[in-house]
């Protein structure tokens, strides 16, 4: 059994598999520019984040209904469960839905429609986590808040996504504002291509964790700050090195950044395009850096320790690792 352990970098719209691409697509009566699973699959070889981008967005077009954004939700909680997930805090981009005519509505009540049943179901806790994407104006995010505000009983906080460089987090400081004003907690990514002052930026923005975050080794000063202050980052491996953030695996940051005393988590980010899902990450860094088993409960203690779950809950789940 894969160890017990909280994914807390995951996009939904990252989990769509090609099958159920052309399922959904066949569904809405919608004709994908590839004609087999094998053609589909053969696009998903990304020289950075922007190429990651637009194939990501493209296939966002097949997400309709509220039942396909439940099929969506419900095959990830699936595919979690088998890899150890006992908690998972989600990412969605509302604005990727809302641009295509998709409502807010549609989007929110289809994931959570899946989410209801998911500890039953499979064991798993959830938040849910919109993510505002910051290569679209700062107004539209804040429409996009606003849109989101009948919702926010489901939603646990706000983060901010998509084409980093030449988007710094200073774009949205009053969004992020209005949104801790609302009771809300926040992330960021940062410093997965962009610079180390991205993670300061976001971090002035006043976020609890930053999403990858790999780029902190740049600053040293801001390494010890990131140690002081136990801010997590949600690091995702296979991610990457697929996105060409890292060269290869065996040269992955990942242990440089525990041996400074962060608080390191390991996600999958969006495992249908990256090759695995969050166990599958925990195993490819075991392999090609030789991470020890307790290397690996460390993360996984880390998992839960970094995850806006209650204090009581985190500690039920930390035994579980204990004791694995
Ligand atoms: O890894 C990512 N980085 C930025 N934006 C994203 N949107 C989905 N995945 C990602
Ligand atoms: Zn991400």
């Amino acid at each position: 059994m894969p160890l017990p352990k909280a994914e807390l970098h995951l996009h939904i719209e990252g989990t769509l598999e090609p099958e159920l691409a052309f399922t959904l697509a066949h569904r809405n009566g919608i004709t994908l520019p590839y004609t087999t699973v094998a053609d589909l699959r053969a696009a998903y070889d990304f020289t950075d984040l922007q190429s990651f981008l637009d194939l990501y967005y493209a296939l966002t077009d097949v997400l309709r209904t509220e039942a396909d954004f439940t099929d969506l939700t419900r095959a990830y909680l699936t595919r979690a469960a088998a890899q150890g997930v006992r908690h998972a805090e989600i990412f969605f981009d509302p604005q990727a839905h809302t641009a295509r005519g998709i409502t807010m509505d549609t989007v929110v009540n289809g994931i959570t429609a899946a989410l209801d049943t998911s500890e039953t179901d499979h064991g798993i806790s959830t938040h849910l986590i919109l993510c505002f994407l910051r290569d679209r104006p700062a107004a539209e995010a804040m429409d996009t808040l606003d849109a989101a505000r009948p919702h926010l009983d489901r939603i646990i906080g706000v983060g901010l996504d998509s084409a980093e460089v030449g988007h710094p987090p200073t774009k949205f400081t009053d969004v992020f504002a209005a949104a801790r004003e609302a009771g809300l907690r926040l992330v960021a990514h940062a410093g997965e291509e962009g610079p180390a002052d991205y993670i300061r930026q976001a971090l002035d923005l006043g976020v609890e964790r930053i999403d990858h975050g790999i780029r902190c080794l740049d600053d040293p000063d801001l390494l010890a700050h990131l140690a002081a202050t136990r801010t997590p980052l949600t690091v995702c491996p296979l991610s990457n090195v697929r996105l060409r953030a890292v060269d290869t695996l065996a040269d992955h940051p990942l242990p440089a950044l525990m041996d400074a005393g962060l608080l390191v988590t390991v996600n999958s980010d969006d495992p249908a395009y990256f090759g695995g899902y969050v166990d599958d990450n925990y195993r490819a860094l075991a392999e090609h850096l030789h991470l020890d088993r307790e290397r690996l409960r460390t993360l996984a203690r880390n998992s839960f320790e970094a995850s806006f779950l209650p204090r009581d809950r985190k500690d039920a789940l930390i035994a579980l690792v204990d004791a694995h």
